[in-house]
């Protein structure tokens, strides 16, 4: 089953000068997706899509069923909220709260998410501390170290809890190893890949790094899918 599915989807920033328009695409449930593209392409403006952050001037975006074009502000941020694990390059967790307020905070923002949790490990804090045991961080865990005080390949798995706790339908991550080195990378992305798969959640990853393809069931590259096409991509 198709879990993202758009149809006849264009956007631009600017009139006459599209970014995106993607006539056709589907991922499937549980697939594990590496979209690339050059700079400039359009791969941000295409999460922000996918999101529901940013709407197409025409076309379709279903997301877990839902089309999410049709939904009001409101609702969108609900659905994202529920649906939506993100992964962002810079990470964005807060720096002064503890490794297990930081991935508890997803479930503040959705009750289908929280009450997930709660089915899977008995209460919130006990779905982030397995999270974080699972991804290697018991011992940061147990000194109740505020994240701040994590390297960064710690802090980017910490990232990983919070967009896993609550098993969403889909995850999102945008380059999130541009900071790492090539060991930690590697096995980042295997940790990430073995998660998202025991939650069956779907993964749309994207990075400039072609070197991360081969970890991916489908490589999707944006000029292939995209006929906008920017000319100023490098
Ligand atoms: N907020 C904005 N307002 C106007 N134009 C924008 C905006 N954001 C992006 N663009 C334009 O849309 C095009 C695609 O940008 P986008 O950020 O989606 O590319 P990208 O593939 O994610 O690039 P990068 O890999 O460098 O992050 C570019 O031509 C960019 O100038």
């Amino acid at each position: 089953m198709a879990t993202v599915t758009l149809d006849q989807v264009k956007f631009a920033w600017k009139p006459g000068a599209p970014v995106i328009d993607i006539p056709k695409c589907e991922i499937q449930s549980g697939e594990h997706i590496f979209i690339q593209g050059p700079s400039g392409s359009g791969k941000s403006t295409l999460l922000n899509l996918l999101t529901g952050l940013l709407l197409p001037q025409s076309g379709e975006i279903k997301i877990a069923g839902c089309s999410i074009t049709s939904l009001s502000p409101s609702e969108r941020d609900r659905f994202r909220a529920d649906h939506v694990g993100f992964i962002f390059q810079m990470f964005n967790l807060l720096p002064y709260l503890s490794l297990r307020d930081n991935v508890m905070l997803a479930c503040r923002f959705s009750t289908l998410r929280k009450q997930r949790a709660i089915a899977q490990a008995g209460s919130v804090a006990q779905a982030a501390d397995q999270l974080l045991i699972e991804l290697g961080l018991e011992k940061q865990l147990s000194k109740r170290l505020p994240v701040a005080e994590l390297s960064v390949g710690q802090q980017q798995r910490v990232a990983v809890a919070r967009a896993l706790i609550g098993s969403p339908d889909v995850l999102i991550a945008d380059e999130p190893t541009s900071a790492l080195d090539r060991t930690t990378r590697d096995t980042f992305i295997q940790l990430l890949l073995k998660e998202v798969s025991q939650r069956n959640s779907t993964l749309l990853l994207v990075s400039h790094d072609d070197t991360l393809s081969p970890f991916f069931d489908r490589t999707l590259s944006l000029h292939q899918i995209n006929c906008a096409g920017a000319s100023d991509a490098i």
